[in-house]
């Protein structure tokens, strides 16, 4: 008895595979004229399913595998075939010395023995196969009450086999032996898997160890694997590892490591699709924000609609505002005000065009309204008043408007006209004063912060003053004008820009506009800002996809999409059986996508992705971390996998950085471990009064690393972290103590990936633009376009703070500003268990100024940059203003110092 199979003209065509040839003969199989291979060796055959062809992988005794590509109808042919000749010549062939080989690939012994983990998807094939043919199946009784209870046991058993085979694997595969956690997370080998993991936690390892098991067992050729890396520098790291450690198992070949972006690339150039373009024409963020500032300046040019909405978003608008059941107690209020308002003079509030502070974002938004229409205006005149009770009292309503002679008078209430209780007592006076007044009223408007948030305020506003007789201006005056440019220029562009790009990016890649917007702007507790941001970004949104267009040109969302189209229409057929992602906590919706893409085109390819949920910093960037927490949701069913231990940081510092990012329930149940709980280290608070003290602090907290690490006579490295790249640049690193300490300066975000025996975290002070947390980041109109808005209003820079923290081995330490420090520090100190566990250093008000303004002006002596004179911490820049050039203090707006630049 024979049978022939060959790959055929149209196989080959279609499979892009060389010519093969098996015959099946009593003797055993032949496969290209060689020497046959007895039944009894075959372990396995298994069919991995293709859209167009399937691969055929006969599995033999030894991990000897042979493969062969084949059209669907014939793969299960021959499939059948070699599965009936092996059932009727293996007792003839010889005595079958393993359990294994009694039984027959069609009976459920048959799949529990085979010699790989049984993913979800083969059981399930398996269990088709039975239905689909009864004369295979292991008939009645053999198929146990619970299949999945069979296999789970049977994984559990073969997982532990693995481990005991690959010992010596494991033990030599990286420089340190894997630990068991490690090990599980290279063998278990289910379609789906999710490998959630703590900072420090030897992620990379696990990559490489994968790898390598997967190629020596025969899950995939080294071609065949595809790791996905967060940026070029892991890819590289990744590449450079696996090269080192595996050498061996490539055999010559290589595993592709790179970005998803050179994915798309490469997905696209293989498609031959015309729309990726090469790499010159993907834009860059700074290409996409000078794209983005053209096209708001042409808008407004073109189109008043969007000018006034684009006006009315910078200068009443800009920043979110909070509810007012949500200021229960005067340090609710003062913190919020620290966050989104100005200090000048000692007093913090919100400077308005006409150059005064007010009190509210609601009082902000009326007095820059008036200004920009013309109305003459006091800020908080007193009036005098008669209470009911005979008492002469005096109360201050918001705003005089001197021509009308009528006040507005604005309170802090709710739709229900529930106060603020932080301002019970001036909603009081002013319900007392309203009440005296009687025939005055006829001449007050009454606002609230409800009407500013749902946008009826400037209507109303409006309506009253028109009914008053009063014309207010439509276009803004000279003055007005040129306040209105410079403060679009430096206070609204900055901020709104690049709120505006990660606007555009969630919406494109999570696929949101239209109605849905709409409706979810309408639900927004914000809901006027959230219209008003709506509307200019659909229209910058929609302006940047045609200048794209016409120019030919993409975006790096734009190439994912892309990609993933080329995967789904057929235009290009990937090759990959199992895919690796690292750094899977910063996926946008956009990857997800084509990472689904490709797992539907080639049925059986794995998926193996690992991250720390808690180290997911780049929402900016399109990071979406709802798809790590909901991971099964967009996945499908996956082995849950945890890495706990930690091999950089003490317990003390994994302790006190986990409590930040702890906030939604901790869904993993995750425990940061310290590998090793003998080493001993600490986390400091260094207060230092006030923020132009920052750099003494510096100078105090490096002189004692310096004098630690020349008594322990060690050398020791420092990373001076920051929220922003400017703080950096306003704090140098001294370089006077490079004998015992190597010191680098970077942002969070650059630091990402890396470690430190110390690390310094810069900026932990409340307001400001530098300040630690950042408003921007965690704007509520985010939400908007994300799947899953995130409940914590802090949540990204409370992970920036954890990723921060855990880049240090031994010492981690927060510069505090005492005058306002920070909700991070403020938080920790107040926590009785973390505050015990913590080291205070203080650098008090006499002791700071002497020696670190010496230091400060030596530094910048050193550097030719000159110190701000006003506030000792900003250096002098050049500026260009309406009156020509002058110097300004870097540290603008918390310090407003200028100087006039002499003619030379
Ligand atoms: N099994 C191990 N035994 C000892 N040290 C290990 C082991 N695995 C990894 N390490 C070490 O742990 C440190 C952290 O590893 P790695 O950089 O891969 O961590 P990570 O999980 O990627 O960290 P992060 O997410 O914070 O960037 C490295 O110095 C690495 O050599």
């Amino acid at each position: 008895m024979m049978k022939r199979f060959s790959s055929g003209l149209i196989g080959q065509w279609l499979t892009g595979t060389t010519e093969w040839t098996l015959a099946l003969t009593d003797e055993g199989m032949i496969f290209n004229g060689g020497a046959p291979i007895a039944y009894g060796d075959l372990q396995q055959v298994v069919v991995d399913e293709g859209v167009v062809w399937d691969t055929l992988a006969f599995g033999f005794a030894g991990g000897i595998w042979h493969r062969v590509e084949a059209i669907k109808a014939d793969a299960i042919q021959i499939q059948r075939a070699v599965n009936a000749f092996a059932a009727s010549h293996s007792d003839a062939a010889r005595p079958k010395p393993q359990r294994r080989q009694e039984a027959p690939s069609g009976t459920l012994a048959g799949l529990l023995y085979r010699p790989l983990y049984l993913s979800a998807w083969e059981v399930d094939r398996w269990a088709r196969e039975q239905s689909a043919d009864g004369a295979q199946a292991g008939g009645a009784g053999t198929m146990p009450a619970d299949l999945e209870a069979a296999v789970a046991q049977r994984n559990r058993q073969f997982v532990d086999d693995e481990l005991e085979r690959y010992a010596g694997f494991f033990d030599g595969v990286e420089s340190a032996p894997l630990t068991l956690e490690q090990r599980r997370a290279c063998v278990v080998m289910e379609d789906r898997n999710l490998l959630v993991a703590s900072a420090g936690s030897g992620k990379t390892s696990v990559i490489v160890g994968k790898v390598g098991y997967a190629i020596d067992r025969g899950y995939a050729r080294p071609e065949e694997i595809l790791v996905l890396a967060f940026n070029n520098f892991a890819a590289a790291e990744i590449r450079d590892r696996i090269a080192a450690r595996l050498g061996n198992l490539l055999e010559g070949a290589a595993v592709r490591v790179q970005t998803f972006h050179a994915l798309g690339q490469s997905i696209g150039a293989a498609a031959g699709t015309r729309a990726v373009p090469a790499p010159a024409a993907v834009l860059d963020e700074g290409a996409i924000d000078g794209m983005m500032g053209d096209i708001i300046a042409a808008l407004r040019k073109e189109n008043a609609g969007f000018d006034s909405a684009w006006i009315e978003l910078s200068a009443l608008y800009l920043k979110p505002s909070p509810r007012p059941a949500d200021l229960q107690s005067p340090h609710a209020w003062e913190r919020h005000l620290l966050r989104s308002g100005t200090r000048q003079g000692g007093r913090r509030g919100y400077l308005t065009l006409n150059g005064e502070m007010v009190a509210s974002q609601g009082e902000l938004a009326i007095a820059n309204w008036l200004f920009l229409h013309g109305v003459d205006y006091a800020y908080e005149k007193p009036v005098h008043y008669v209470s009911p009770d005979g008492r002469r009292c005096q109360y201050r309503p918001s705003f005089h408007l001197r021509e009308l002679d009528a006040h507005v008078d604005h309170l802090m209430q709710d739709a229900h006209g529930r106060p603020a209780p932080v301002f019970s007592v001036k909603h009081r006076d002013s319900l007392a004063w309203q009440q005296s007044a009687g025939a005055e009223l006829a001449v007050c408007l009454c606002t609230t912060s409800n009407e500013y948030a749902s946008g009826q305020l400037l209507r109303r506003l409006a309506a009253w003053m028109q009914k008053g007789g009063h014309v207010v201006a439509s276009r803004p005056g000279r003055q007005a004008q040129e306040a209105l440019d410079a403060w679009i220029r430096t206070e609204s562009s900055p901020f709104l820009t690049g709120l505006l790009r990660a606007f555009i990016r969630h919406a494109k890649s999570n696929r949101i506009g239209g109605t849905e917007l709409i409706r979810r702007t309408g639900q927004c507790a914000d809901p006027h800002r959230a219209a008003l941001f709506a509307r200019v970004a659909d229209a910058i949104g929609a302006r940047y996809a045609e200048r794209l267009a016409t120019r030919g040109e993409i975006d790096f969302d734009d190439m994912i999409i892309k990609a993933e189209s080329a995967i789904r229409d057929g235009s290009h057929r990937h090759r990959f059986k199992l895919i690796l992602v690292d750094e899977f906590q910063d996926i946008s919706q956009g990857r997800a996508r084509l990472l689904r893409a490709m797992l539907d085109a080639r049925p059986g390819c794995k998926l193996f992705c690992v991250g720390d949920d808690w180290q997911s910093i780049y929402r900016f960037a399109g990071a979406d971390v709802s798809l790590f927490k909901n991971f099964e949701a967009s996945f499908g069913r996956a082995a849950l996998l945890r890495l706990d231990s930690t091999f950089r940081s003490c317990q003390g510092i994994a302790d006190v950085a986990s409590r930040y990012v702890d906030f939604d329930g901790n869904p993993f149940g995750k425990k940061v471990r310290a590998a090793d709980p003998s080493v001993r280290g600490s986390v400091t608070v260094m207060q230092y009064p006030a923020r132009d003290k920052a750099g003494a602090g510096l100078n105090y907290v490096l002189q004692r690393l310096h004098r630690e690490a020349a008594d322990a006579g060690a050398k020791r490295s420092v990373f001076i972290l920051a929220r922003y790249k400017r703080l950096l640049e306003q704090v140098p690193a001294p370089s006077n103590f490079s004998d015992w300490l190597d010191i680098e300066s970077r942002t969070i975000h650059g630091a990402k990936g890396l470690q430190a025996d110390c690390v310094i975290v810069l900026g932990l002070m409340e307001g400001g633009p530098h300040a630690f947390p950042s408003m921007q980041t965690d704007d509520p109109m985010l939400d908007l376009v994300m799947p899953h808005a995130e409940a914590e209003p802090y949540a990204e820079e409370r992970r920036l703070m954890y990723v921060a923290l855990t880049r240090a081995r031994r010492r981690a330490i927060l510069m505090s500003c005492e005058a306002n420090p920070s909700m991070f520090v403020t938080e920790l100190l107040h926590d009785p268990a973390s505050r015990a566990a913590l080291d205070i250093w203080k650098l008090n008000a006499a002791s700071a100024s002497a020696p670190a303004t010496a230091a400060n002006r030596k530094m910048r002596a050193r550097d030719g940059t000159a110190g701000c004179p006003a506030c000792g911490d900003g250096q002098l820049v050049q500026r260009s203003g309406k009156y020509g050039d002058f110097r300004g203090c870097s540290s603008y707006p918390d310090c407003r110092y200028t100087e006039k630049v002499r003619a030379a």
